[in-house]
């Protein structure tokens, strides 16, 4: 059973993690590799695994577009995690560059079909939710991603302890600029059991219901999420954050982009 403990992840806002805002006056973004080639939006969907806490899209980025990725990412200066963490930060060992880059956070929403899928913009005009229930569902009105980036690589051995992830008041820079606040955290993965990477799968663990919690059944089985290569991962945090971890890495690497779904403020 997990514990119950609250320990969260360390905030992208927080001055000592925010690499892209402490050195990032002076860190240049890297010169990321083209968006290519990508399945288009219109064969591309978005499934509501969990109602309301867990969202995925496969495919979003193609096997050969992973690659170029990794192989790219492979040749930035990554950071291991301090072994120790903070007081009240999750246990994370893995590697991890992180960078402010609203372009490429920009060309994350709108370059790729998240936009057109969190928005549920179709090309035949048709909307499956209505604007009140896309609200209610992302927590507000999206606006685009988190321009702090993370990159994670997990080499074997390496995890991210159960945690809840927060929330973030971010600024999107403009013109205008616009304040946001972040809502849902985007996993984004490019490696998988096809390209030899064995465990690191997502797992939440869902709270059992107030009325059940004192009882003596069993906790609600976890929910895992298989790593598969391209497929992005959106899940609700802040308040209403499931407690989850990313599992250990047993072979091969694991390697992620994150950021989070922002809504106006
Ligand atoms: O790598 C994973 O599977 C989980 C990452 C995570 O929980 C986080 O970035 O907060
Ligand atoms: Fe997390």
């Amino acid at each position: 059973m997990p514990p119950k403990r609250k320990s969260k992840n360390e905030s992208s806002s927080n001055p000592s993690t925010s690499s892209g805002t402490t050195h990032g006056s002076t860190k240049q973004p890297p010169n990321w590799p083209a968006f290519q080639p990508l399945i288009p939006t219109s064969d591309l969907s978005l499934h509501e695994l969990l109602p309301g806490q867990i969202v995925t899209i496969p495919n979003l980025w193609t096997a050969t577009l992973c690659k170029t990725y990794v192989s790219f990412l492979s040749s930035l200066p990554l950071t291991t995690t301090p072994g120790k963490p903070r007081k009240g930060d999750a246990v994370r060992v893995n590697d991890r560059f992180q960078i402010d880059d609203p372009a490429f956070a920009e060309r994350l929403w709108s370059g790729t079909a998240l936009k057109d899928l969190v928005l549920d913009i179709a090309e035949d005009g048709t909307l499956e939710k209505s604007d009140a229930q896309r609200k209610e569902l992302w927590g507000g009105e999206v606006i685009g991603l988190n321009p702090n980036i993370r990159i994670y690589r997990y080499s074997k051995g390496q995890f991210f302890d159960q945690h809840y992830d927060d929330f973030n008041n971010v600024v999107i820079p403009g013109p205008p600029a616009t304040p946001a606040r972040t809502t849902w955290t985007l996993l984004l993965y490019l490696t998988s059991p096809a390209t030899g990477c064995i465990g690191g799968e997502t797992v939440f663990y869902p709270e059992p219901e107030p009325s059940k919690k004192k009882s003596r059944e069993p906790p609600p089985e976890p929910f895992v999420v298989d790593l598969e290569v391209g497929l992005a991962l959106l899940h609700r945090h802040g308040a209403d954050c499931m407690l989850h971890e990313g599992r250990e890495v047993l072979e091969g690497e694991k390697w992620v982009i994150r950021s989070d779904l922002c809504v106006r403020r």
